[in-house]
């Protein structure tokens, strides 16, 4: 028997930005139900998800919706119950509980993690790049201008710095750009859409090189884990451009 597809879901508010919620959202491939799931979008408006072992057939998503109180989450399930709607109720139910749960808990722990800006600097439907030439795990690898927001400097302040330690030119700070994304020891990464105040060349200070990459290319160079999170959305902003 096919069975009808079922679709179950539960809110938890959660009193974190939605920003900051969306980097505790996983990103890899992670356990649940007895399978494993891969998820397929990353937005600061939510996220899914798709069983890739285990229960076939089925989809998980999180909504985000920024509330006076906070965030509230809501993850639901489509699936399909051979048994009817109420075979695997409970099951679904309570690993969805699971879900917005850990997303809570490290919400909650990233709402206080230092910030890291990424620029997104952009001129001519094209996007600058930079390759890092150390430490040795990450050289060769590709990021955006960016680095620590330090005490007492706001996120516009540091883009501000960084770009004129590390590239010699004066940019206009924009709206943020895609999520924030979670990095290794506990770091948010937060990238902000920038111009280059005149007609300034940016110059290579501590980095191998540099490159002004269109839509189309974003994907030639190998980005840092954190930044190939974030491709589709460098992707629509170049896309949208006038
Ligand atoms: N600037 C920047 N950093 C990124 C990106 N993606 C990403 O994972 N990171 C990581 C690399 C580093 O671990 C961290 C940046 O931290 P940081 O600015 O304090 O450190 P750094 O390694 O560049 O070194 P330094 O400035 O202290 O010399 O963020 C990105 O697109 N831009």
């Amino acid at each position: 028997m096919a069975g009808a597809d079922v679709i179950l879901s539960t809110t938890t508010l959660v009193d974190v930005p939605r920003r900051i919620v969306s980097a505790a959202l996983p990103v890899h491939d992670f356990p649940l139900l007895g399978g494993w799931f891969r998820v397929v979008s990353v937005a600061v408006e939510g996220w899914s998800a798709v069983a890739v072992r285990g229960p076939r057939s089925f989809r998980l998503a999180v909504r985000l919706t920024t509330t006076p109180a906070g965030t509230d989450v809501t993850c639901s399930a489509t699936f399909r119950a051979p048994g009817g709607p109420l075979a695997h109720r409970s099951r679904v139910l309570s690993a969805l509980t699971s879900l917005a749960e850990g997303i809570r808990t490290r919400a909650l722990a990233l709402a206080g993690a230092p910030v890291i800006v990424g620029t997104a600097i952009v001129r001519g439907r094209r996007l600058l790049a930079q390759q890092r030439s150390y430490p040795a795990d990450a050289a060769g690898l590709w990021e955006l201008p960016g680095g620590r927001v330090e005490p007492g400097e706001s996120d516009a302040d540091a883009v501000v710095r960084e770009c004129a330690e590390e590239l010699g030119v004066l940019v206009e700070v924009g709206a943020p750009v895609g999520p924030d994304v979670a990095l290794p020891k506990g770091k948010l990464l937060r990238i902000h859409r920038a111009t280059i105040v005149g007609d300034a060349r940016p110059h290579p200070h501590d980095h191998a090189d540099l490159r002004w990459l269109t839509a189309g290319q974003l994907g030639t160079v190998p980005w840092l884990p954190a930044d190939r999170v974030l491709l589709p959305a460098l992707r629509q902003l170049l896309r949208g451009l006038p």
